[in-house]
């Protein structure tokens, strides 16, 4: 038996990284309300704030990590790059939870992702992303952002917050409005889908990642 052929009757199918699949192809994105498991989201939400009370952020730039510029008009977050390499056990949970999603979309879709980039954010109150697409000039290696959002649990529609997707006009146009609830994961397509994230009241916890080819 050729390996191609081994892969293809070893594989499993998993009903949420199929929705994802179904989601990305239909409408360029999918949200699942709950990717991670409150006790997840707790033990990520701590490793953030650790690293945010040791002074450990810096103000977040635009552009990439090694070309940035701070322009405060455009977003006003904080972030934290993980390193796979000191990662947490709850850090590392989470990069293994990814690592599977991406193995999956590599052998049914074909994808070519090769490598991931993860970092914390922290929205101060009343601090916004103006809207943009999650690609630079000369660098498309970003095909899938992925947005996992560590808010306290407490959080209300009413604190604002809120990620906005735009999808072009061959889906129909409009907004899409999601509210960034703990637990919930966005993933789309960086290159297609413009997106904002609006001002909230309170201080909103995420942690953002994209899916490259090398
Ligand atoms: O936090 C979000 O909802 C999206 C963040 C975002 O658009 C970005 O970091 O590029
Ligand atoms: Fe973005």
């Amino acid at each position: 038996m050729n390996d191609g052929l081994f892969e293809q009757l070893d594989f499993e199918p998993n009903a949420l990284f199929e929705k994802i699949i179904t989601g990305l192809m239909e409408r360029h994105y999918c949200q699942l309300p709950d990717f991670l498991s409150p006790g997840e989201t707790d033990a990520l939400r701590e490793a953030l704030l650790q690293k945010y009370q040791a002074d450990q952020f810096k103000k977040a730039a635009i552009g990439n990590r090694f070309s940035e510029q701070v322009q405060h008009a455009v977003r006003g977050d904080f972030i934290y790059w993980i390193e796979r390499e000191a990662a947490s056990p709850a850090e590392r949970a989470f990069l293994e939870k990814v690592d599977h999603l991406v193995a999956y979309l590599n052998r049914t879709c074909f994808l070519g992702i090769a490598r991931s980039e993860f970092h914390y954010a922290i929205y101060p109150p009343g601090s916004y992303y103006q809207r943009h697409l999650d690609v630079f000039q000369n660098d498309d290696r970003r095909k899938l952002s992925l947005v996992c959002y560590l808010n306290e649990p407490d959080w209300r529609p009413e604190d604002g917050g809120n990620l906005v997707l735009y999808p072009g006009s061959e889906q129909g146009g409009g907004e899409v409005v999601i509210v960034p609830t703990p637990g919930r994961l966005v993933i789309f397509e960086s290159q297609v889908l413009e997106h904002e994230v609006k001002a909230a009241s309170r201080e909103r916890l995420s942690l953002t990642g994209w899916l490259k080819t090398h």
